[in-house]
């Protein structure tokens, strides 16, 4: 059997973190591809990397995302953070744009946060995409019976570039998110399947536990903190902006009442460096 990895020989990789949402991050801005057996190997934590997205540097600069599973998405709010991190680190200054499968995304740093202008949610039920026709998606018709078994309420959709899921739980510690993420995530409302997340308020904020597309139950989802806070501020349980606290981290998000952009800014991590 021939090494997955074997097309990257040679290729600088960097291993980062977004408030604990882990990344392999590879160069491939002078050509090379990633392909979905070497996207899973580098996602597979019982291999020698491990991680919840491989994220492909092209040229461009733009980033690509695959997730552990080898399935391609949209948009990765916290490796969009990263890779802002690394281009300051090679160009400087305070501001840049870069890439991303969903179109360009701006970014700045300061005070060691790197905060990244995600775009506008889009919130039409084709832009999620659901399977059906729904006139509002601040409460998704998922089968009252499959809400009821896991005392759920309908959840909020939300494209942030990428499907989500959100329920707001009176705990979102105490909820069992294992126990219905992979039922969520691949029910027939979901074409594209999407990102499930549950949300409760807290002293100072929203608390957040996400289990991703592709992936599972993550220490923090970028995305899925906007999807949160749009979805909070259009049930009128937020104002627009929020602290979000993931597993692994704080974000803290605001959607511009000017623009309707949602930024999110947060702390990234480079943990190791290297070539294949
Ligand atoms: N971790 C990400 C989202 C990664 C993609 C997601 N699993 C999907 O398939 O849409 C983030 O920080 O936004």
């Amino acid at each position: 059997m021939t090494d997955p990895l074997e097309p990257l020989e040679g290729r600088p990789f960097w291993i980062m973190d977004g408030a604990g949402n882990d990344f392999v991050i590879v160069d491939l801005r002078d050509g090379g591809t990633m392909t979905t057996d070497a996207a899973r190997a580098l996602g597979d934590r019982s291999g020698p990397y491990g991680c919840d997205q491989v994220i492909g540097l092209i040229e461009g600069p733009a980033m690509r995302i695959w997730n552990a599973d080898g399935s391609e998405a949209g948009a990765c709010g916290n490796a969009a953070r990263c890779i802002a991190s690394l281009l300051f680190d090679e160009e400087g200054g305070e501001i840049l744009r870069f890439g991303s499968p969903s179109g360009e995304l701006h970014a700045s740093r300061a005070s060691g946060q790197i905060e990244v202008d995600m775009g506008a949610p889009r919130l039409g039920w084709r832009d999620i995409p659901l399977s059906e026709a729904v006139d509002d998606t601040i409460a998704l018709p998922l089968p009252p019976g499959l809400l009821q078994r896991h005392g759920l309420e309908p959840p909020a959709g939300v494209s942030m570039g990428n499907p989500h899921a959100v329920f707001f739980v009176t705990d979102a510690e105490a909820t069992d998110l294992a126990a219905f993420g992979p039922t969520i995530e691949n029910h027939a409302l979901f074409p594209e399947r999407c990102n499930v997340s549950v949300v409760s308020r807290e002293d100072g904020g929203l608390r957040l536990r996400t289990w991703e597309r592709g992936v599972g139950i993550t220490r923090a989802c970028g995305t899925a903190a906007c999807a949160t806070l749009v979805s909070a501020a259009r049930r009128g349980l937020t104002g627009r902006s929020s602290a979000i606290r993931a597993d692994g981290g704080t974000l803290h998000i605001t959607w511009d009442e000017k623009t309707g952009h949602v930024l999110m800014a947060g702390p990234v991590q480079l943990r190791r460096k290297g070539v294949f």
